[in-house]
């Protein structure tokens, strides 16, 4: 449950009087996420969710977030609006965090993804790329490489407390992730950058909606499919389903086609992927606020991710057949 911030009824109350919204009815926050505060606001006017943005965000960065889901939404992607106050802002403050309201999506994001949910992903991953390709504002993508050994140093000394030797694993990785095998000519565009299943929205095995744009920037598109990889096509006791892995996959290439650099540098990018999460959830493991209402995330279930990508030899392995290769 993530509720780091409270807000009180009296508070709410002021800032809901700078929107068309109606009267407050009822207000709770959100058990779901780790990133910020939500809360599921009900009004006179409907439904809508309050974010108050925590400490992963910068505040510079919140007007891209806005801005990208107005633009995808304007692109025929499904994903909440920002709704604008009267002073036609929607971006505000509310007990002491950056605040902003938004559309509310019906649907319900699937606890026990299945092979149809998983092309769902991956036909609307590539509806998303394409939709952003001509949004006009940039964000570089503070959790790339760069990013990474900070988040180690931040853990480092307490890492072994979580699995014996872990440390030594994530340097060593690490290092070999920053020795300039990553890759720096693939295709770039907006990526979503956290597309788990609890961000997708389904009506039955049909995707309803795309939620939580608050890691979205400028990227490898490819880095975005090998986050996805990681986020659908496990099971729960963390092997990889193949059968997952080839729908999600193909129904990917059938909207965007993964060129041959793309599909070859796969595997990479599934390593990178991977120790992205394990690190973030690593430090989040580590560093639970006292009194938030959070349920840290299990950063070990993305070290045997990590460590299955580590044997791949190619996206064979990830049950596509290579392109250039005839079947
Ligand atoms: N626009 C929305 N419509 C409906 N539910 C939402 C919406 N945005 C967030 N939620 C609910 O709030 C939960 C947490 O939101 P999320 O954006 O993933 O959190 P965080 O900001 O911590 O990453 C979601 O799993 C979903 O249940
Ligand atoms: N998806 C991340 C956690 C952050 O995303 P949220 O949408 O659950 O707040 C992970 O699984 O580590």
């Amino acid at each position: 449950m993530a509720v780091y911030t409270d807000v009180a009824a009296d508070e709410l109350a002021d800032f809901l009087s700078q929107y068309d919204l109606g009267e407050l009815l009822s207000y709770k926050g959100i058990a779901e996420g780790v990133e910020n505060s939500n809360f599921l606001l009900h009004t006179t006017e409907g439904s809508f969710i309050l974010t108050l943005y925590e400490k992963r965000v910068a505040k510079n960065d919140l007007p891209f977030f806005l801005a990208l889901m107005t633009h995808l939404a304007e692109h025929g992607v499904n994903c909440p609006l920002p709704v604008k106050g009267r002073d036609g802002e929607a971006l505000r403050e509310l007990s002491g965090r950056p605040a902003a309201i938004i559309t509310f999506l019906e649907g319900v994001w699937p606890r026990k993804p299945n092979a149809a949910h998983c092309a769902g992903v991956g036909e609307g991953l590539a509806r998303m790329h394409l939709a952003g390709a001509n949004f006009a504002i940039k964000r570089a993508n503070a959790l790339s490489v760069a990013g990474w050994r900070p988040l180690f140093d931040a853990a480092a000394s307490r890492a072994d407390e979580v699995q014996p030797d872990l440390r030594a694993f994530l340097a060593t990785e690490l290092d070999y992730l920053a020795s300039g095998v990553w890759p720096t000519n693939l295709p770039e565009g907006v990526i979503h950058a956290d597309l788990f299943n609890d961000n997708v929205f389904f009506l039955g095995d049909k995707l309803s909606g795309i939620i939580d744009f608050t890691f979205a920037c400028n990227d490898m598109l490819a880095y975005d499919v090998a986050i996805c990889l990681n986020a659908w096509c496990f099971e729960p006791d963390h092997s990889f389903n193949v059968t997952k892995a080839r729908a999600f996959l193909n129904a990917y290439g059938r909207v965007r086609k993964l060129s041959e650099a793309e599909e070859a540098a796969l595997p990479l990018l599934a390593r990178g992927a991977a120790i992205r999460f394990l690190l973030t959830r690593l430090v989040d493991w580590l560093n639970v606020p006292p009194g938030a209402l959070v349920r840290p995330k299990d950063p070990l279930e993305y070290l045997r991710k990590l460590r299955f990508h580590q044997s791949v030899a190619s996206v064979r392995d990830y049950g596509l057949m290579p392109s250039g290769l005839v079947a």
